[in-house]
Protein backbone atom coordinates (compact mmCIF):
# COMPACT_ATOMS: atom_id res chain seq x y z
CA UNK A 1 0.00 0.00 0.00
CA UNK A 2 1.18 3.51 -1.22
CA UNK A 3 0.94 6.15 1.72
CA UNK A 4 1.51 9.47 1.39
CA UNK A 5 0.52 11.80 4.22
CA UNK A 6 0.96 16.05 3.98
CA UNK A 7 2.85 16.36 1.42
CA UNK A 8 3.71 19.00 -0.38
CA UNK A 9 6.80 19.90 -3.02
CA UNK A 10 8.26 23.69 -3.64
CA UNK A 11 11.02 23.80 -6.28
CA UNK A 12 13.76 25.93 -5.87
CA UNK A 13 15.41 27.90 -8.82
CA UNK A 14 17.62 30.61 -9.34
CA UNK A 15 16.25 32.07 -6.02
CA UNK A 16 12.50 32.06 -6.95
CA UNK A 17 10.49 29.31 -5.46
CA UNK A 18 7.97 27.19 -7.30
CA UNK A 19 5.12 25.87 -4.94
CA UNK A 20 4.46 22.46 -7.36
CA UNK A 21 2.47 20.14 -4.65
CA UNK A 22 0.27 21.48 -1.71
CA UNK A 23 -0.75 19.40 0.92
CA UNK A 24 -1.33 16.47 -0.64
CA UNK A 25 -2.87 13.36 1.27
CA UNK A 26 -3.66 10.16 -0.47
CA UNK A 27 -4.01 6.54 -0.53
CA UNK A 28 -3.54 3.99 -2.67
CA UNK A 29 -4.35 -0.18 -2.06
CA UNK A 30 -2.48 -2.91 -3.25
CA UNK A 31 -3.67 -3.85 -7.15
CA UNK A 32 -5.50 -1.00 -7.69
CA UNK A 33 -5.48 1.12 -10.84
CA UNK A 34 -5.43 4.77 -10.17
CA UNK A 35 -4.83 7.66 -12.48
CA UNK A 36 -3.85 11.30 -11.53
CA UNK A 37 -5.65 13.55 -13.91
CA UNK A 38 -4.90 17.23 -14.06
CA UNK A 39 -4.12 20.13 -16.39
CA UNK A 40 -0.42 20.66 -17.26
CA UNK A 41 1.89 22.08 -15.05
CA UNK A 42 -0.59 21.05 -11.78
CA UNK A 43 2.34 18.95 -10.34
CA UNK A 44 1.62 14.94 -11.77
CA UNK A 45 4.80 14.15 -13.03
CA UNK A 46 6.58 15.67 -9.80
CA UNK A 47 4.07 13.38 -7.31
CA UNK A 48 4.88 10.26 -9.76
CA UNK A 49 8.42 11.10 -9.13
CA UNK A 50 7.96 11.49 -5.38
CA UNK A 51 6.43 8.35 -5.49
CA UNK A 52 8.83 6.50 -7.12
CA UNK A 53 11.26 8.21 -5.03
CA UNK A 54 13.35 10.07 -7.69
CA UNK A 55 12.48 13.26 -5.81
CA UNK A 56 12.07 14.08 -2.00
CA UNK A 57 9.41 15.78 -0.52
CA UNK A 58 9.91 19.78 1.00
CA UNK A 59 7.44 18.44 3.77
CA UNK A 60 5.05 15.40 4.50
CA UNK A 61 6.06 11.61 3.49
CA UNK A 62 5.66 8.84 1.37
CA UNK A 63 5.59 5.75 2.74
CA UNK A 64 5.45 2.32 0.59
CA UNK A 65 4.14 -0.66 2.35
CA UNK A 66 5.28 1.33 5.68
CA UNK A 67 9.13 1.96 4.25
CA UNK A 68 9.60 5.44 3.54
CA UNK A 69 10.03 6.07 0.32
CA UNK A 70 13.51 8.40 -0.12
CA UNK A 71 15.36 7.06 -2.92
CA UNK A 72 14.19 4.56 -6.30
CA UNK A 73 13.51 1.28 -5.14
CA UNK A 74 13.63 -2.03 -7.34
CA UNK A 75 9.90 -2.91 -7.03
CA UNK A 76 8.71 0.31 -8.89
CA UNK A 77 8.77 0.27 -12.31
CA UNK A 78 7.87 3.23 -14.06
CA UNK A 79 7.31 3.92 -17.89
CA UNK A 80 7.70 7.32 -19.33
CA UNK A 81 6.36 9.11 -22.39
CA UNK A 82 9.88 8.70 -24.35
CA UNK A 83 10.25 5.15 -24.77
CA UNK A 84 13.22 5.18 -22.85
CA UNK A 85 14.74 2.09 -24.50
CA UNK A 86 18.61 0.98 -25.12
CA UNK A 87 19.11 1.95 -28.24
CA UNK A 88 21.95 -0.61 -28.81
CA UNK A 89 19.89 -3.51 -27.35
CA UNK A 90 17.62 -5.45 -29.54
CA UNK A 91 13.75 -5.95 -28.41
CA UNK A 92 14.52 -9.25 -26.63
CA UNK A 93 17.64 -7.54 -24.34
CA UNK A 94 15.38 -4.57 -23.76
CA UNK A 95 12.79 -6.59 -22.12
CA UNK A 96 15.27 -9.03 -20.91
CA UNK A 97 17.10 -6.13 -19.32
CA UNK A 98 15.86 -5.71 -15.47
CA UNK A 99 15.58 -9.69 -14.90
CA UNK A 100 19.15 -9.92 -16.21
CA UNK A 101 19.91 -8.54 -12.86
CA UNK A 102 17.81 -10.84 -10.49
CA UNK A 103 20.45 -13.76 -10.75
CA UNK A 104 17.42 -16.50 -12.96
CA UNK A 105 18.69 -19.01 -14.77
CA UNK A 106 18.96 -18.01 -18.39
CA UNK A 107 16.44 -20.26 -19.58
CA UNK A 108 13.78 -18.39 -17.41
CA UNK A 109 14.80 -15.63 -18.67
CA UNK A 110 14.57 -16.67 -22.00
CA UNK A 111 10.99 -17.78 -21.41
CA UNK A 112 9.77 -14.88 -19.94
CA UNK A 113 10.74 -12.38 -22.42
CA UNK A 114 9.02 -14.97 -24.68
CA UNK A 115 6.06 -14.70 -23.25
CA UNK A 116 5.73 -10.95 -22.91
CA UNK A 117 6.76 -10.75 -27.00
CA UNK A 118 4.06 -13.15 -27.51
CA UNK A 119 1.27 -10.92 -25.52
CA UNK A 120 2.66 -7.98 -26.93
CA UNK A 121 2.84 -9.01 -30.17
CA UNK A 122 6.15 -8.67 -31.08
CA UNK A 123 7.65 -12.02 -31.44
CA UNK A 124 8.44 -11.85 -34.94
CA UNK A 125 10.89 -8.83 -33.86
CA UNK A 126 12.69 -10.13 -31.20
CA UNK A 127 15.72 -9.17 -32.97
CA UNK A 128 15.02 -5.65 -34.07
CA UNK A 129 16.60 -3.03 -32.87
CA UNK A 130 13.73 0.36 -31.29
CA UNK A 131 15.17 2.35 -33.88
CA UNK A 132 13.26 0.12 -36.82
CA UNK A 133 10.15 0.20 -34.87
CA UNK A 134 7.17 2.36 -34.63
CA UNK A 135 6.81 4.83 -31.36
CA UNK A 136 3.57 2.15 -30.82
CA UNK A 137 5.84 -0.81 -30.99
CA UNK A 138 8.43 0.67 -28.77
CA UNK A 139 6.19 1.47 -26.53
CA UNK A 140 5.08 -2.20 -26.22
CA UNK A 141 8.23 -3.04 -25.62
CA UNK A 142 8.70 -0.77 -22.67
CA UNK A 143 5.47 -1.72 -21.35
CA UNK A 144 6.71 -5.30 -21.68
CA UNK A 145 9.90 -4.50 -20.17
CA UNK A 146 8.14 -3.15 -17.22
CA UNK A 147 5.77 -6.01 -16.60
CA UNK A 148 8.48 -8.63 -16.98
CA UNK A 149 10.62 -7.61 -14.81
CA UNK A 150 7.13 -7.97 -12.29
CA UNK A 151 7.57 -5.01 -9.76
CA UNK A 152 4.97 -4.44 -7.30
CA UNK A 153 3.76 -0.70 -8.66
CA UNK A 154 3.81 0.44 -11.57
CA UNK A 155 4.24 4.19 -12.21
CA UNK A 156 3.08 5.60 -16.10
CA UNK A 157 3.79 9.22 -17.02
CA UNK A 158 1.56 9.89 -19.98
CA UNK A 159 3.05 6.76 -21.69
CA UNK A 160 0.68 7.01 -24.69
CA UNK A 161 0.62 10.59 -24.78
CA UNK A 162 3.07 11.00 -28.06
CA UNK A 163 0.87 8.00 -29.74
CA UNK A 164 -1.80 8.33 -32.47
CA UNK A 165 -5.69 7.84 -31.33
CA UNK A 166 -5.85 4.27 -32.73
CA UNK A 167 -2.58 2.72 -31.57
CA UNK A 168 -3.52 4.90 -27.92
CA UNK A 169 -6.92 2.58 -27.96
CA UNK A 170 -5.00 -0.66 -29.05
CA UNK A 171 -2.16 0.46 -25.74
CA UNK A 172 -5.24 0.77 -23.58
CA UNK A 173 -6.61 -2.30 -24.11
CA UNK A 174 -3.17 -4.24 -24.21
CA UNK A 175 -2.43 -2.83 -20.34
CA UNK A 176 -5.74 -3.49 -18.76
CA UNK A 177 -5.33 -6.94 -20.26
CA UNK A 178 -2.01 -7.38 -18.54
CA UNK A 179 -2.96 -5.62 -15.57
CA UNK A 180 -5.68 -8.25 -15.38
CA UNK A 181 -3.88 -11.07 -14.93
CA UNK A 182 -1.09 -9.44 -12.79
CA UNK A 183 -2.75 -6.99 -10.88
CA UNK A 184 -0.16 -4.61 -10.22
CA UNK A 185 -1.01 -1.23 -8.30
CA UNK A 186 -0.48 1.38 -11.02
CA UNK A 187 -0.04 5.02 -10.40
CA UNK A 188 -1.09 6.46 -14.27
CA UNK A 189 -0.69 10.46 -15.34
CA UNK A 190 -2.70 11.87 -17.97
CA UNK A 191 -4.56 14.82 -18.72
CA UNK A 192 -7.16 12.89 -20.79
CA UNK A 193 -10.44 12.32 -19.54
CA UNK A 194 -11.14 9.49 -21.47
CA UNK A 195 -7.85 7.70 -21.24
CA UNK A 196 -9.03 7.79 -16.79
CA UNK A 197 -12.48 6.49 -17.57
CA UNK A 198 -11.62 3.52 -19.45
CA UNK A 199 -8.46 2.61 -17.27
CA UNK A 200 -9.13 3.68 -13.51
CA UNK A 201 -10.86 2.24 -10.44
CA UNK A 202 -10.13 5.94 -8.98
CA UNK A 203 -9.47 9.31 -10.72
CA UNK A 204 -7.82 11.97 -8.24
CA UNK A 205 -8.19 15.47 -9.87
CA UNK A 206 -5.56 17.41 -9.36
CA UNK A 207 -6.28 20.98 -9.15
CA UNK A 208 -3.67 23.61 -11.26
CA UNK A 209 -0.52 24.55 -9.70
CA UNK A 210 -0.10 24.47 -6.39
CA UNK A 211 -1.22 21.34 -6.99
CA UNK A 212 -3.95 19.99 -4.68
CA UNK A 213 -6.18 17.26 -4.60
CA UNK A 214 -9.25 19.02 -5.54
CA UNK A 215 -11.62 15.47 -6.19
CA UNK A 216 -11.35 11.79 -5.81
CA UNK A 217 -13.69 9.66 -7.82
CA UNK A 218 -14.41 6.27 -7.61
CA UNK A 219 -15.09 4.21 -11.14
CA UNK A 220 -17.63 2.17 -10.84
CA UNK A 221 -18.30 1.42 -14.25
CA UNK A 222 -18.25 -2.28 -15.29
CA UNK A 223 -15.16 -3.27 -17.39
CA UNK A 224 -13.94 -3.63 -20.00
CA UNK A 225 -15.44 -0.36 -20.53
CA UNK A 226 -16.22 -0.48 -24.12
CA UNK A 227 -17.96 1.93 -26.26
CA UNK A 228 -21.38 0.92 -24.77
CA UNK A 229 -20.24 1.48 -21.14
CA UNK A 230 -18.62 4.88 -21.55
CA UNK A 231 -21.74 5.96 -23.77
CA UNK A 232 -24.31 4.85 -21.24
CA UNK A 233 -25.88 7.07 -18.72
CA UNK A 234 -23.38 6.58 -15.89
CA UNK A 235 -20.48 6.46 -18.07
CA UNK A 236 -21.54 10.27 -19.74
CA UNK A 237 -22.50 11.71 -16.49
CA UNK A 238 -18.73 10.62 -14.94
CA UNK A 239 -17.43 12.24 -18.12
CA UNK A 240 -19.42 15.38 -17.01
CA UNK A 241 -18.60 15.68 -13.72
CA UNK A 242 -14.91 15.24 -14.56
CA UNK A 243 -15.31 18.01 -17.29
CA UNK A 244 -16.97 20.31 -14.86
CA UNK A 245 -13.57 20.04 -12.50
CA UNK A 246 -11.52 20.55 -14.87
N1 LIG B 1 12.99 20.68 -11.96
C1 LIG B 1 12.12 21.68 -11.81
N2 LIG B 1 12.54 22.91 -11.38
C2 LIG B 1 11.66 23.91 -11.20
N3 LIG B 1 10.34 23.82 -11.43
C3 LIG B 1 9.87 22.66 -11.87
C4 LIG B 1 10.73 21.52 -12.09
N4 LIG B 1 9.96 20.47 -12.51
C5 LIG B 1 8.69 20.95 -12.57
N5 LIG B 1 8.65 22.24 -12.19
C6 LIG B 1 7.42 23.07 -12.09
O1 LIG B 1 6.52 22.42 -11.20
C7 LIG B 1 5.19 22.48 -11.71
C8 LIG B 1 4.63 21.07 -11.85
O2 LIG B 1 5.33 20.38 -12.90
P1 LIG B 1 4.98 18.88 -13.35
O3 LIG B 1 5.88 18.54 -14.49
O4 LIG B 1 4.97 18.02 -12.17
O5 LIG B 1 3.47 19.09 -13.87
P2 LIG B 1 2.57 18.13 -14.78
O6 LIG B 1 1.18 18.22 -14.22
O7 LIG B 1 3.17 16.79 -14.89
O8 LIG B 1 2.63 18.87 -16.19
P3 LIG B 1 2.47 18.27 -17.69
O9 LIG B 1 1.11 17.65 -17.79
O10 LIG B 1 2.59 19.49 -18.55
O11 LIG B 1 3.59 17.31 -17.90
C9 LIG B 1 5.27 23.24 -13.04
O12 LIG B 1 4.87 24.56 -12.82
C10 LIG B 1 6.71 23.17 -13.43
O13 LIG B 1 7.11 24.33 -14.13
Amino acid sequence: MIRITNLSLTYGRRGQNIEALRDINLSIQKGEFICLLGPSGCGKSSLLNLIGGFLNPTKGEIRINNLDMKRPNADIGMIFQKFSLFPWQTVAQNIAFGLRQKNLEREAVIGIVRSYLKKVDLIDFESAYPNELSGGMQQRVAIARSFANDPAILLMDEPFGSLDSQTKYQMRSLLLDIWNVSRKTVVFVTHDIEEAIELSDRIIVISSRPGTIKYELSVELPRPRNWDVLNSKEGLSVRELLLSLL
